[in-house]
């Protein structure tokens, strides 16, 4: 389980980008954070996996605070926590089993990461989870060739083969076409059942979120205020969080 107690980070004195924040999210659940630009939501998915150091509260990984870490216990978190990027972050000239195999980065010593050396069974386990994200016979392809949303799914494929707990996805559709959103979203929520994992996503795309997450949580000014299952968000909350009125979004 990983929870969130009363987040809190200025990244200028008196000004607060979070101010306590706090949320739960059980394995085999999918949560978005959502709110307008600038309110605090990259910061809390930067402080999650401690990109960045928060100020005060707790951050629980299946009861211990990852936030008070040393350097070796927070490497071992970082291996339980995935992340799938906005912008993908691939090497674009290796083959798409190549970058998935960087997600056992974490789990090697320097040189055999720099020699990338891979086991039989991890180069086994990295094509079963291209299998999964619909990308197998597109194993050897450089990923340069891939259009957005088969970038993305590699990114998700890099991310499961770390056996995580949590994976953060910052943005993970704002770079593509509805089709493919929709394709990564359910991706990601089926993928969060079958893995049993806790999958964070940043969203802007509220339609969305509303469809695939189960709960939802809604960031304005650095705080919380919203915290339910997706199917509770309404127009009036909406229009809370971002201020005006963007009923068309969910039609
Ligand atoms: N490195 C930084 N230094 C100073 N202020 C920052 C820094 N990063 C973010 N902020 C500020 O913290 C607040 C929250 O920013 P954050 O990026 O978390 O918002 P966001 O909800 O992710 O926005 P967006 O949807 O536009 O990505 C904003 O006021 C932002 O200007």
């Amino acid at each position: 389980m990983l929870e969130v107690k009363h987040l809190t980070k200025s990244y200028q004195k008196d000004k607060p980008a979070l101010t306590d924040i706090s949320f739960s999210v059980e394995p085999g659940n999918f949560l978005a954070i959502i709110g307008p630009s600038g309110a605090g939501k990259t910061t809390i998915l930067r402080s999650l996996n401690q990109l960045i150091k928060d100020d005060d509260g707790q951050i629980l990984l299946d009861g211990s605070d990852i936030r008070s870490d040393n350097k070796s216990q927070l490497r071992k978190h970082r291996r339980q926590i995935g992340m799938v990027f906005q912008n993908y972050n691939l090497v674009e000239r290796l083959t798409v089993i190549e970058n998935v195999l960087h997600g056992r980065l974490g789990y090697k010593s320097t040189l055999a990461g720099m020699f990338g050396i891979y086991s039989e069974e991890e180069k086994k386990e990295a094509l079963e989870l291209l299998d999964k994200v619909g990308l197998k016979d597109f194993a050897l392809q450089r990923c340069s060739e891939l259009s957005g949303g088969q970038k993305q799914r590699v990114g998700i494929a890099r991310s499961l083969i770390q056996h995580p707990k949590v994976i953060l996805c910052d943005e993970p559709i704002a770079s593509l076409d509805p089709a493919s959103s929709h394709t990564v979203m359910h991706l990601l929520k089926q993928l969060t059942i079958e893995f049993n994992i806790i999958c964070v996503a940043n969203l802007h795309q509220i339609n969305l979120a509303k469809k695939y997450a189960d709960r939802i949580v809604g960031i304005r000014q650095g705080k919380l205020v919203f915290d339910e299952e997706s199917s509770m968000l309404s127009e009036e909350i909406l229009e809370t969080l971002y201020d005006q009125s963007i009923s068309k979004e969910l039609e």
